[in-house]
């Protein structure tokens, strides 16, 4: 069948060649006139119908991605039966799939229909003179089927060819962690971070709201344009150091199976620079700029503003000195890179703050609309723990679970070295010695933060004068409270889980 298809289609061929050499002689209406008559008669006759799927539209710099979602498909589905095929290796350097070669033929069927794939290229004409913009090789699929299945093809397989492409391709994609170089551009890895929502140890309530909050981001494409936002959400984590921010960002990154771009703001000149970074980042990715607080000195810059004429004058020429010297970003220029004009050049993407310390930013910065959502990631607690525990020691319970619950609610301690002392130094160790090793650090850590306080109250009280009696009380009350005695620890103690 193939064969015959294949001999009628190179007749029709021929025959339209000639009569295409032929129109050059004939009067163009003429010319015409033949071409519309012969293809109707040829419609009687040759039974089939193409459709042409070119690899790159007129005036586009980029690949169709009909065309790269018809390859990947053809690729999983009928290349076995081609002879000749192409090894594309994507940009990873490792993966390999494989390509029909060009003015190859393979056949598909759906639904009981069957259809004819091959992958053409058009070469350029070789006599001509002065080459034109559209002269080079041009690749294309062409399909053919039975013009009886023209609606079904058309309407159905068509789609259903795209997306299964698309699915493939995004089944393979590999996502990449970009940061910005010193010439202003994205340099980008491999991301590989092992670290998931089902590894992310925290309250599970509060992971259910991230979770559900993420996802129905992904699913409000035609939301966001009926409101008239732009498509892109953003997140404020907030919490002490080894408390699982960079994680969940690992995290959020392998849900949603997109690209991050970790800006160094230190290491960008300016806003203008800043622009050109943020138009150079792709959809379907995560913006994130760690440690917002230590970045800048983005802190207050406009609440000083709306103060007096006077200061007003003092920071326009701070703000006019650092531009000399031509490496600033201000907090207006950062404002501007999350919801200005420009920030509504692409589309599906997060943002993502992390600080140590959410009381140094300006509340511009961090107000909703532009951090959606407010995350605290706090010091291990029992919930917390038991996630720990299943990931490193595959134990759900453990007679010393309740010891372990009683001390991490006395003891402000992170997540990161609650997993330190749960990962065993030598193999042998069983999971009760590991349960041991973090009760030991536990109490240890109960008992410095108790000295400390102890010699914080001396000190205090010595530097004033105050009576002993009045340091006695002190230290006692400490010692009930006995959680998070430093400075740092106590400004995470009491704050509520999840503010967005
Ligand atoms: N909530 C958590 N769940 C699971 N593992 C965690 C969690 N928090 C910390 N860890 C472990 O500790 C390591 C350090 O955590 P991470 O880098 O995410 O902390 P961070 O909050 O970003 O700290 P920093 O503020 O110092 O950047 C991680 O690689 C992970 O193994
Ligand atoms: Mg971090």
């Amino acid at each position: 069948m193939m064969a015959d298809f294949t001999q009628l289609g190179s007749i029709m061929a021929g025959v339209m060649f000639v009569l295409a050499i032929f129109q050059q002689w004939l009067p163009a209406e003429l010319g015409h006139h033949i071409e519309r008559y012969f293809q109707r008669l040829a419609s009687y006759v040759y039974p089939y119908i193409t459709i042409i799927f070119n690899e790159y539209q007129v005036d586009d710099f980029e690949r169709s991605v009909a065309y790269t979602a018809i390859e990947r498909y053809l690729s999983a589905h009928s290349s076995g039966g081609a002879k000749r095929l192409k090894a594309n290796v994507l940009r990873d350097g490792k993966t390999v799939f494989l390509s029909m070669d060009d003015y190859e033929e393979v056949t598909d069927e759906f639904k009981g229909i069957k259809i004819w794939w091959s992958s053409n290229k058009s070469v350029p004409k070789q006599n001509v003179l002065i080459a034109s913009e559209d002269d080079h090789e041009k690749r294309y699929f062409k399909l053919t089927c039975h013009r009886k299945d023209r609606d079904v093809i058309t309407k159905l397989y068509v789609h259903h060819v795209i997306d299964e492409g698309k699915a493939i391709a995004a089944k393979t994609r590999q996502r990449w962690l970009f940061t910005n170089n010193k010439r202003n551009s994205w340099s980008g890895i491999i991301f590989e971070h092992p670290s998931t929502f089902d590894t992310l140890a925290m309250d599970p309530q509060k992971k259910k709201d991230i979770l559900e909050d993420i996802m129905t981001f992904r699913n409000s494409k035609d939301y966001y344009t009926k409101v008239g936002k732009s498509w892109k959400r953003g997140y404020l984590l907030y919490g002490p150091p080894g408390t699982g921010k960079s994680s969940m960002i690992a995290a959020m990154a392998n849900l949603l199976e997109y690209d991050i771009y970790d800006l160094e703001l230190t290491s960008v000149q300016d806003n203008t620079d800043l622009r050109k970074l943020l138009i150079r980042t792709s959809n379907k990715s995560i913006i994130v700029i760690e440690d917002i607080d230590c970045s800048l000195d983005l802190t207050g810059q406009r609440k000083q503003k709306k103060e007096g004429d006077k200061k007003q004058d003092l920071i326009l020429k701070k703000e006019k000195d650092n531009k000399k010297k031509g490496s600033e970003v201000t907090l207006s220029g950062l404002l501007n890179f999350i919801d200005g004009l420009w920030s509504a050049c692409g589309s599906e993407r997060l943002i993502v703050f992390t600080t140590n310390h959410i009381e140094k930013l300006d509340p511009a910065l961090i107000r909703r609309g532009r951090m959606d959502m407010h995350i605290e990631l706090s010091y291990c607690r029992f919930e917390t723990f038991k996630v720990l525990a299943k990931n490193y020691l595959d134990l759900e319970s453990h007679e010393l679970f309740a010891t372990i619950g009683r001390l991490l609610e006395e003891t402000n301690m992170s997540p990161a070295d609650v997993a330190e002392n749960l990962m065993s130094k030598s193999a042998t160790r069983n999971a009760e010695s590991r349960l041991n090793n973090l009760i030991t650090a536990l109490e240890n850590r109960k008992k410095e933060v108790r000295l400390k306080v102890e010699e914080d109250t001396r000190n205090i009280s010595e530097q004033s004068g105050e009576s002993v009696q009045e340091s006695d009380h002190d230290t006692s009350d400490a010692e009930s409270s006995d959680a998070g005695t430093s400075d740092e620890e106590s400004s995470y103690a009491e704050s509520s889980d999840l503010d967005g």
